[in-house]
């Protein structure tokens, strides 16, 4: 038997099927998400992309961050995402969509924690507006 530390996490999901199923209930859940398409720019964009493309780059993606055999051949998170100004509001509407999705197909607790990191870990390149606390000024 295969020490489950040696595993990666692509292979502990169960592969390119499972991850790319996940991230099909993902996309749609965020690109509907009101508490994201609150923001204009996400809005815009959210419905000029094709769904299936953005589906196929973001799996693409996290097979690649979890050790699977695919490359990532998408834009960097800052080139992706700067023109969308994104608040930290946002980004946390977008995990608790992540959370719901993980929970939907029983992500075990301990893979669930490693894909948070990973997500996380792309954080300070995507979320750059400040929070308008204040809208009113003074
Ligand atoms: C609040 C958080 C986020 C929002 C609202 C958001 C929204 C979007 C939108 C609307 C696009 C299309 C941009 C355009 O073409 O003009 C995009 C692209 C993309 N996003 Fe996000 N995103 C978020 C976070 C993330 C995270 C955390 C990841 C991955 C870890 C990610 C992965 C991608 C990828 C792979 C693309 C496609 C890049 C390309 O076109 O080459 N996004 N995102």
């Amino acid at each position: 038997m295969q020490n489950p530390e040696t595993v990666t996490l692509y292979d502990r999901l169960g592969g390119v099927y499972n991850v790319a199923t996940v991230v099909d209930d993902f996309i749609d859940r965020i690109m509907v998400d009101p508490r994201l398409n609150a923001n204009p720019h996400v809005n815009e964009a959210h419905h000029r992309v094709s769904p299936a493309g953005f589906k196929y780059l973001v799996t693409e993606m996290v097979c690649s961050a979890t050790g699977g055999p695919q490359s990532y051949s998408g834009r960097s998170m800052g080139d992706s995402h700067r023109h969308l100004m994104i608040n930290s509001h946002e980004w946390e509407a977008f995990m608790d969509d992540f959370h719901q999705t993980l929970d939907k197909f029983n992500v075990p607790q301990a893979e669930q924690e490693e894909l948070v990191t990973i997500v996380e870990s792309t954080r300070e390149a995507i979320v750059i507006a400040p929070l308008q606390e204040n809208p009113g000024g003074g």
